[in-house]
């Protein structure tokens, strides 16, 4: 079986947000139902490096997608002019295993975490979408801005970021038109009256405290710093109703919180699927955790488009 590699350019091609968000909807909720086959991502550290190695696998019943991303994260990649965080999907016959397609995965990390964003947004916040906030303004910064933009069209859109002259040049590139984008002095005045905030940073500090979100917020908290997540501070965890991708995952990966007695409410699938309502709380947390699941059903959609116009 021939197999085809699909470069950065193949994969951009052949991705919109309007499918995307849909597919990342199904993805979260076959976690929920367990219908998708994911073992926790394998996690290997690599030593004196400041790096990690992720292993995700994942299998969809449902539609019939096997995959792998193999991603790594590592935090000094800045420093030589590469990405924080370099991926590669393999796509796979569901029925013999043969290896159907590479694809870079840089662009899909960026983009399936942003749909899966959306779509924690589209089933935990009600009411108008205003103001969005960006913490960070890296890759996944710039990915959240452009599906946020697409799927709601907030009219204002405030960056906070470490350096600000990152935060400018994302401002720039975002090229929003008529919505204003502000560039902010600090994360308090980025996160003061936003109806939605999405942390992408890798911080191993909180950088998002509770009293700077207003009563109604949704967080999207997105940053990973490889083994934990620290980018909200321990009140507005507490204030919060945690909505995560996986239970499973979140056992691993949450762990920190859980032995502090925070606990997570639940899977977002749950109410994707109408198994649940959403939680009365005065503020929503979608915790990310970053599912393979996504990965495979986005190779899978990428792949198809790509079929489709060669
Ligand atoms: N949940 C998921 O599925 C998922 C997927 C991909 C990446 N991530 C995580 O999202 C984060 C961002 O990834 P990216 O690809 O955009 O990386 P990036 O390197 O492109 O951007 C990182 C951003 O974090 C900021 N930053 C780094 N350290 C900071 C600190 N100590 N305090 C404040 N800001 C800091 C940088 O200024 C930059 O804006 C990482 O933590 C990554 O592990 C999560
Ligand atoms: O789900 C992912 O793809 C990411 C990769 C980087 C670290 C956090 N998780």
């Amino acid at each position: 079986m021939p197999v085809d590699h699909l470069t950065e350019s193949d994969v951009l091609k052949c991705l919109k947000w309007d499918q995307l968000i849909a597919k990342m909807e199904s993805a979260l909720g076959q976690l929920a139902d367990r219908t998708a086959v994911q073992p926790v991502k394998l996690v290997t550290p690599v030593p004196g490096k400041d790096g990690v190695l992720l292993t995700m696998p994942a299998y969809s019943r449902t539609n019939n997608a096997l995959g792998c991303k193999i991603v790594t994260s590592f935090s000094k990649n800045k420093e030589k002019n590469l990405p924080s965080v370099i991926g590669t999907v393999m796509l796979l016959d569901g029925d013999t295993g043969q290896v159907k397609a590479i694809m870079e995965g840089n662009t899909i990390t960026a983009w399936r975490t942003a749909a899966a964003s959306v779509a924690s947004t589209i089933h935990l916040h009600e009411g108008k979408k205003g103001t969005l906030c960006i913490l960070g303004a890296g890759v996944q910064a710039k990915s959240h801005a452009q599906a946020m933009q697409h799927a709601f069209n907030f009219s204002k859109v405030k960056i906070w970021n470490r350096t600000q002259s990152k935060a400018v040049k994302l401002c720039q590139e975002l090229n929003l038109g008529n919505v204003m984008c502000v560039v902010c002095d600090s994360a308090r005045e980025a996160a003061q009256d936003a109806d939605v905030i999405c942390t992408t940073t890798g911080a191993d500090k909180p950088i998002l405290e509770s009293e700077w979100v207003k009563n109604g917020a949704h967080i999207c908290a997105v940053g990973a710093n490889r083994s934990h997540h620290s980018e909200i501070s321990v009140p507005l965890h507490r204030r919060a109703a945690i909505v995560v991708d996986s239970m499973d995952t979140a056992k691993e990966e949450f762990a920190d919180f859980i032995q502090q007695g925070i606990r997570p409410w639940g899977e977002v699938g749950d109410l994707i699927n109408g198994r649940k309502s959403k939680p009365n709380a005065e503020v929503t947390i979608f915790y990310s955790l970053g599912m393979a699941i996504e990965d495979v059903l986005s190779a899978q959609l990428i792949y198809e488009n790509y079929k489709k116009s060669s």
